[in-house]
């Protein structure tokens, strides 16, 4: 069996590297005329694709196969493979799957293709920044791109990773950015010892011209953008909860679909404390993971939970002894990366879409709770409160 399968793999690899190379049938670019690759950027591409140090693995040799096809020949025009004809299939599969996508775009797809690859064979760091993605506005947000994962990391350790206003859009657009890139899974975590504090309060300090109700207007259609992101994530999603854990980025973890946690870890909402409300579809998932009266410890009184008391409430995973967490969870993870991605992903679409409209709306209605809640007394003066240092929670 063994033998079989690396004769397979050999063939795989050859068949593929005997032909020009190629994108994601995902984040093809839609550009206009004066924007496209010329005929000669396109041969340039074709030669640079032989002189990569590193090969690019399958997956990314596939997608260069089926962008020079297209580039060259137009949309697929030969007869299908049979089924046992495992190489020719898996070809034809991807030059079908660009469907009607013009050669010049094509063209542009292919050497934006191999100019991310020679650009990443060329870094020297380990875990570089994606070549392909813009990185975010500030520095509170790190994103990297190795071994097919994603990495969306948050960098404000000395504010605990508090989540600015700004982080919220440069999450956004990071997730944004993952679900159209080359890896297989995106991976939350935090810098640190804390894993996320939360919403950072102070957000609610930057008054706008129209007001609180502006605020909390803009607010609400903030949070909703980024709770949809979240419902929407195509790829599998995996929080990597290295401490403590506060507010919104405990709630969001019921829309993920792996949680790991350090022991250290704790899993703190503590809404009615602040005068406000659940959010992140906490009031749906919370009950339906762990049971509605679990929930309500937590979402109404502001329970605390313990690494190993969320894991046998089923909003973790699984738990790692913290002197081991970074070592075990990665390998597991890079382990994980390497399966086949379209399979990983069309699983996660049959398991989560059902569920789409429902939590769809529950964010709407989360969302317009809480923008009249943060016009409340009784959150304003939680915040005044913490803001004076009076409370910690
Ligand atoms: C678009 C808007 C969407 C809004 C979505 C709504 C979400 C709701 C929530 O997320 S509710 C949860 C909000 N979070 C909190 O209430 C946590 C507040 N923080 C604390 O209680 C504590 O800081 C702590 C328990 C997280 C950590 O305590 P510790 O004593 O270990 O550390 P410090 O308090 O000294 O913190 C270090 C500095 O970090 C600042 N900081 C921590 N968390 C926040 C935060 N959430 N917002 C703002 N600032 C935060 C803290 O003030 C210290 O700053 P300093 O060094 O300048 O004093």
């Amino acid at each position: 069996m063994a033998g079989l399968a690396g004769r397979f793999a050999r063939r795989w690899c050859s068949g593929l590297l005997g032909s020009p190379l190629q994108v994601p049938a995902l984040g093809l670019h839609v550009l206009g005329p004066a924007m496209l690759a010329s005929q000669k950027d396109f041969n340039n591409a074709v030669s640079q694709v032989k002189l990569l140090k590193e090969d690019p693995g399958n997956e990314v040799k596939l997608k260069l196969y089926a962008l020079y096809k297209q580039a060259t020949e137009g949309p697929c025009n030969v007869p299908k493979p049979g089924m046992l004809d495992f190489i020719n299939k898996t070809k034809w599969d991807a030059w079908n799957a660009l469907g009607s996508l013009s050669k010049e775009a094509a063209r542009q797809n292919y050497v934006d293709l191999v100019s991310r690859l020679s650009a990443s064979s060329e870094s020297p760091s380990p875990e570089a920044p994606a070549a392909d993605r813009k990185q975010p506005e500030s520095d509170s947000l790190v994103v990297t791109s190795e071994d097919g994962i994603t990495t969306i990391r948050l960098n404000r350790p000395a504010k605990k990773n508090a989540l600015t206003t700004q982080m919220y859009h440069d999450i956004i657009a990071a997730l944004q950015a993952a679900s159209k890139d080359e890896s297989a899974i995106t991976v939350l975590t935090g810098s640190g010892d804390y894993y996320c504090s939360g919403n950072d309060l102070t957000n609610f300090t930057h008054l706008p011209a129209g007001g609180l109700e502006e605020m909390a207007r803009s607010a609400a259609a903030l949070l909703r953008d980024f709770v949809n992101c979240f419902i929407d994530f195509p790829k599998p999603l995996v929080a990597v909860v290295n401490g403590p854990a506060v507010g919104i980025s405990v709630t969001i973890l019921g829309l993920f679909d792996v949680v790991y946690a350090t022991d250290r870890a704790s899993f703190h909402t503590p809404f009615s404390h602040l005068g406000q409300s659940p959010e992140g579809c906490s009031s749906y998932t919370f009950p339906k993971i762990m049971g509605s009266s679990k929930a309500a410890e937590m979402l109404l009184f502001g329970k605390k939970l313990t690494a190993q008391e969320a894991c046998a409430q089923g909003l973790v995973t699984e738990v790692f002894p913290d002197g081991t967490f970074q070592k075990e969870v990665w390998a597991r993870l890079k382990a994980y990366s390497k399966l086949p991605p379209n399979a990983m992903r069309i699983s996660k679409q049959i398991i989560r879409n059902r569920e789409k409209e429902k939590l769809h709306a529950v964010n709407a209605e989360e969302s317009s709770v809480l923008r009249e809640r943060w016009q409340s007394d009784e959150c304003m003066n939680a915040i005044a409160s913490f803001l004076s240092r009076k409370a910690k929670l």
